[in-house]
């Protein structure tokens, strides 16, 4: 008699830094029936896999607790919660695991409401408002930097890293550009949607970083109105790319922002880095997860209101010129790495839905 396979809802929408690590931990749950419950319109609808179908909810923008908001805040929030019980019915589903974004307090309330067991995994050093509030409630709350441990004391917390896409950890395709292999390269990443601000500092820097014979890969987003102005045959820029896991591999050298998911990847890959902290971000949870990379040595951190282009172009130069701190650099952020994270937390996973 063949048995029938758990089943398990993945909530997990928005941005690249929600999807990639729940996407890398449902393809470790293989064993697992895995369905998806994610928004319209957003990036979920593009990246998860096929094979995982997928239910939207509209949720609107609440954020935060219910009650704190607007009347019509916490009206969405119970039609989304009812929505979500209602497929969690429907569906027999054994447990729900999620990554955050809009989806993920109507799926916890829904569940737990249902008494499922919830994993959440909380891949930044703050955790998020909505982590913080739920977090009590959910069977294992998995963390991607032990210091967000402290932000959670009534939770059960466990330290799993971030998972990252397979060529991260397995071997990856070759580089398709066409990159000398002796030539310096440094890849500009603002995050999954761009950076504008990093974007300006950037091109006003490029000039003399190509002038020395370095190589660029810029990924601008595609919010910039500016992204074709610099024109170089060593300046390679596009709004987004797939393959990040072999660009990172090959850069000598990262300007980014510092949102949890590219940090993960940049120590995966040993990567030293420049970080430059979206300065907007809820609570300025970017520059707590910088800071855990700038203390262990890993980056150098610099908020956005005190760089001008002359610093980011001299800095980038220096440190490239320094093979010697670029190494210890590179080994300070791959002492950050987790590299079976997605296998730890499907472990977490597998302990409490079952
Ligand atoms: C502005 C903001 O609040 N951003 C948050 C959002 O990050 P956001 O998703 O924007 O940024 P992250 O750095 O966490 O992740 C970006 C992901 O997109 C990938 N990528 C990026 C560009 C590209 O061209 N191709 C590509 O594949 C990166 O490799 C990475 O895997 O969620 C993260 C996780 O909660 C938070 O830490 C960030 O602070």
């Amino acid at each position: 008699m063949t048995e029938t396979p758990t089943r398990l809802l993945v909530a997990a929408s928005g941005t690249g830094g929600h999807l990639f690590p729940a996407i890398a931990t449902a393809d470790s749950l293989s064993d697992y029936h895995i369905e998806w419950l994610g928004v319209p319109d957003r990036l979920e609808t593009q990246l998860v896999p096929q094979k995982y179908p997928i239910h939207t909810i509209a949720v609107g923008g609440f954020q935060g607790k219910p009650g704190l908001g607007t009347l019509m805040t916490g009206t969405r929030l119970a039609t989304a919660i009812l929505k979500a019980r209602h497929l969690l019915k429907q569906g027999n589903f054994q447990g729900v695991f999620t990554t955050g974004g809009y989806i993920a307090a109507p799926a916890i309330l829904a569940a737990r409401s249902l008494r499922l067991p919830i994993i959440l995994h909380e891949s930044n050093a703050l955790p998020g408002k909505v982590t913080r509030w739920l977090a009590p409630r959910c069977t294992q709350v998995a963390i991607g930097f032990a210091v967000a441990a402290r932000y959670l004391p009534k939770a059960q917390t466990t330290v799993v890293g971030t998972p990252v896409r397979a060529d991260f950890t397995n071997e990856s395709e070759p580089l398709e550009f066409p990159i000398p292999d002796h030539a310096p390269l440094v890849v500009v990443l603002g995050g999954s949607q761009g950076a504008v601000a990093v974007n300006r500092l950037v091109r006003a820097a490029a000039p003399a970083w190509l002038e020395a014979g370095i190589w660029i890969v810029h990924l601008t987003g595609n919010l910039d109105p500016d992204a074709h102005s610099l024109q170089h045959p060593h300046y390679i820029a596009m709004p987004f790319y797939d393959h990040i896991a072999p660009l990172l591999k090959r850069a000598n050298f990262a300007v980014s922002r510092a949102g949890a998911g590219t940090l993960t990847e940049l120590a995966i890959t040993k990567t030293p880095a420049i970080l430059i902290p979206y300065p907007y971000a809820a609570e300025n949870h970017q520059t707590f997860n910088a800071k855990v990379f700038a203390q262990q040595g890993a980056a150098v951190l610099i908020q956005q209101q005190d760089l001008t282009p002359e610093q980011l172009q001299g800095k980038v130069l220096y440190l490239l010129g320094d093979s010697t701190e670029l190494n210890r650099m590179a080994e300070a952020a791959g002492s950050l790495a987790v590299v079976d994270s997605a296998n730890r937390l499907a472990e977490v996973v597998r302990a409490v839905v079952v």
